[in-house]
């Protein structure tokens, strides 16, 4: 993607649809005039009358406890410079979603129109009763210094300057790790830290708390190198100052083990890197641009251990590793401060879990095929689903120790477990299989290429990276369309099955489609027709192998578009019959529902048939399935053929699938709740588990649950998926959305992906490779 084309796309990600990227959304009933009754007056002066008893009350009735705010004045904004508070707030609301994304804290993120050191202190000491907690972010050195130590005095709740110790913690581990890998003392290292602003100056006195020693560190300024004879030094500046004789960025790095960047893109030039000692440690952290670009300085030395603040290349050392999680456990023991032990704690947590076996899920999400603690790994990757359960534990463990948490946790495996279900509401699922998909893309028709939506979606997962797509329908309006959407023709392919130029492809197909037919009263004539109809050419391409994956139904009615597909594509090797799953985003994690649109009335066995091809299906998604078998009664409670359905189909999968953990009958709130089932039903096969699939009796109720869902809760769905095809073969609903026919592309990717591996390893086992 060009310059242009990014900073394009940059723009509309942050204007639309909805300009901004966070909003706020009310936590309780609303509906009734009951419940507004009780949210605003009359009601809602009960809690305020106890508050007023108690301040501490505070937390027991408002948000407060989980609400964080994001505070700058816009002056050191990432490494763009004092851009005022406006153009600060961008980065401000970015900070609030991750925030919420990575540890499920609330942001209100805040933007303060003055530089003056006392009027920041003093709006932030006045609208501190609402927060938490207070990060402050990108405020410029030496102001930075002042405003948080006076904030962390004056206030008792966590206080942190984001840019200062969240930046010091993560560098700290990858240093640490770094040093680990290239074999070298803290103690004994000599580092040059480009920079001596607030992330320079807190980062550089972490590393001293680990044992750095002052006279092996230089640090450099926009004045050049901050020498003890320099004037008008800031006191932050002289803790700094060096008193060898060095004049010159070029001169600090010669010889040096480890250089810190954190001041501004491009001061390091390769000829710089070239001078350092063996196994140089680089850490170019301005953002957006580091000091020297990540490719350039692996080009440059072989030997080097290389991390910039960007999430595009290996060992990203940013604070966002570092923030949600810290606050996380500040706020779970309702923390006065965030103190040193507590900084502490989270380096060696971070630095601890990077040396521990990667889990394949995190291994998906960056696209690599085997993470392992080393050069190209010095410190976790953001999405890895493990920091969560690592570094608020950590966090909040060393408050305790250090006795400045009000509310102790007790239970520390509750406390685990409550944190891993608090982000079950995150839309890592589409993420991942968004990121196996792009692992190894695949050719995918899109049937319907002349419609808009179904153009905006090929080019999404044209540039993601997810498929190559091949675009059914008239060139000329499809390549206008294309034009009108700026997407680039180059590397997909457009065929229109009515076109000339496609005659013999097209009689190719009807050849083969009419030695399949020609007993069931086709006739070549009418195979060639039938070749004109862009189904059963798209249809064709997937079983010739001119295309691995095919998507249809956006125009048409979704029956129309089925029938060709089974007639031409068939079913799957052992497949009795085919069936589909959505996939529900909902606030209590992703739920697998089926079968959503083809078994009208299933009997027991093909009920029991269509769990367990959607609990593998479920399993291609990197879960482990819990299968609840839903009706309107539970474990026998009722005999009506309907409840019997369900019962049966469950004996069925306990004794041919023993495995596969699955229960029912039962009704959708035992299903959904564990603790009324735990209390109810202690001997189901379901309990201690949280139930993430749910198969239902039949169509109606499947059908109409999802879309309810859908439509009520606006949960994003994936869907429907397809299983028990012989070929990567999905049809969408009629009038699909962009966003639903990328996720449902990337869907047909990976299923081509695991057919081509099943296929692989039935070869292998053929020809006796595997024993
Ligand atoms: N990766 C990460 O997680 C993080 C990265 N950063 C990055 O670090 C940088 C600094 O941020 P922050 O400390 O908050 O900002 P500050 O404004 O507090 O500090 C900026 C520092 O950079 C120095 N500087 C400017 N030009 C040069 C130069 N040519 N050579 C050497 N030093 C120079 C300034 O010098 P002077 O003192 O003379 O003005 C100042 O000391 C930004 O690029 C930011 O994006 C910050 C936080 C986290
Ligand atoms: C990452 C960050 O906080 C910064 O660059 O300012
Ligand atoms: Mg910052």
């Amino acid at each position: 993607m060009s310059i242009e084309s990014k900073r394009r796309e940059a723009l509309i990600y942050h204007a639309k649809p909805t300009p901004g990227k966070i909003k706020v959304v009310p936590t309780k009933k609303y509906a009734t005039q009951r419940d507004l009754s009780l949210a605003y007056s009359p009601g809602v002066a009960e809690p305020c009358l106890e508050i007023e008893k108690d301040t501490a009350n505070v937390y027991k009735y408002t948000a407060k406890g989980n609400l964080v705010a994001v505070i700058s004045n816009g002056t050191a904004v990432l490494g763009l410079g004092d851009i005022g508070p406006e153009a600060s707030k961008p980065v401000m609301e970015g900070k609030g979603l991750l925030f919420k994304i990575f540890a499920d804290i609330d942001v209100f993120d805040i933007e303060v129109d003055t530089k003056d050191v006392d009027a920041f202190i003093e709006t932030v000491k006045n609208i501190a009763p609402t927060f938490g907690g207070i990060n402050l972010e990108d405020i410029k050195a030496p102001e930075a210094f002042e405003i948080e130590r006076r904030l962390k005095e004056e206030l008792d709740i966590p206080v942190m300057h984001d840019d200062q110790h969240g930046t010091a913690i993560i560098s700290a581990a990858a240093l640490l790790n770094a040093l680990e890998i290239a074999e070298k003392d803290i103690d004994k290292v000599k580092i040059v830290v480009s920079g001596a602003g607030a992330a320079a100056v807190s980062c550089t006195r972490l590393y001293k708390a680990f044992g750095a020693k002052s006279e092996n560190i230089v640090m450099t300024d926009s004045k050049g190198v901050i020498r003890k004879d320099r004037e008008n030094l800031t006191s932050e500046k002289a803790e700094f100052a060096t008193d060898r004789d060095i004049d010159s960025l070029e001169d600090a790095m010669n010889d040096a083990d480890v250089f810190i960047g954190l001041s501004m893109a491009n001061l390091v030039e390769p000829e710089m890197l070239l001078s350092m000692a063996d196994n140089p440690i680089v850490f170019a952290m301005a953002n957006p641009d580091p000091e020297i670009s990540y490719d350039l300085a692996i080009q440059t030395r072989k030997d080097i251990i290389m991390a910039t603040g960007r999430s595009d290349h290996p060992n990203q050392v940013n604070n966002v590793l570092g923030f949600p999680f810290i606050f996380r456990g500040a706020l779970d023991v309702r923390a006065k401060g965030i103190n040193e032990e507590m900084k502490m704690a989270a380096v060696k947590a971070l630095a601890d879990l990077a040396k521990e076996p990667v889990p394949e899920q995190v291994n998906i999400a960056y696209g690599e095929t085997r993470l392992n603690f080393g050069k190209d790994y010095i410190i976790p990757k953001p999405f890895d689903p493990r920091l969560i359960a690592k570094v608020p534990p950590a966090v909040a463990k060393a408050a305790m120790e250090s006795g400045i948490a009000t509310e102790p946790i007790q239970d520390w495996d509750k406390y685990e477990s409550d944190l891993l279900e608090r982000m079950g509401n995150d839309n890592k699922l589409v993420r991942l299989l968004m990121d196996r998909a792009k692992s190894s893309p695949k050719r995918v028709v899109f049937a319907e290429g002349d419609h808009l939506d179904v153009l905006k979606a090929a080019q999404t997962v044209k540039e993601e990276g997810i498929a190559f797509p091949i675009l059914l329908g008239r060139k000329d309006i499809i390549l206008e369309l294309m034009k009108e959407i700026d997407f680039d023709p180059n590397g997909v392919t457009i065929i229109d099955p009515k076109a000339d130029e496609e005659i013999d492809r097209k009689n190719k197909y009807a050849e083969k489609y009419w030695q399949d037919h020609r007993r069931k009263g086709i006739t070549l004539y009418g195979a060639q027709r039938l070749m004109r109809e862009r189904n059963y050419f798209a249809a064709m391409m997937v079983n010739e192998g001119d295309a691995d994956a095919l998507l249809s139904g956006y125009s048409r009615s979704y029956p129309t578009v089925l029938k060709p597909m089974l007639e031409l594509v068939g079913l799957a090797k052992g497949a009795t019959r085919i069936a589909t799953m959505n996939v529900m985003m909902t606030n209590k994690g992703p739920l697998f529902i089926s079968d959503t649109s083809i078994n009208i009335d299933p009997t027991s066995k093909e009920l029991a048939k269509i769990a367990q091809m959607t609990a593998r299906t479920v399993e291609m998604f990197g879960v482990d399935p819990v299968v609840a078998m839903i009706s309107y009664a539970n474990f026998g409670s009722s005999k009506h053929p309907n409840a019997s359905k369900v019962k049966d189909a469950v004996s069925y999968l306990h004794r041919y699938y023993p495995n596969l953990i699955v229960d029912g009958e039962l009704q959708m709130d035992f299903a959904l709740n564990r603790d009324m089932r735990k209390d109810k039903f202690p001997f189901s096969k379901l309990n201690g588990r949280k139930v993430n699939t749910l198969v239902f009796p039949n169509l109606d109720s499947a059908n109409s649950t999802y879309k309810m869902l859908k439509e009520l809760n606006n949960s994003e769905s994936i869907g429907p998926i397809m299983m028990g095809m012989k070929k990567p073969v999905h049809i969408l609903q009629l009038g699909a959305s962009v966003e639903e026919m990328v996720n449902v592309a990337a869907v047909a990717v990976i299923d081509a992906q695991e057919k081509e591996k099943r296929e692989k390893e039935m070869f292998s086992l053929v020809s006796g490779e595997i024993q």
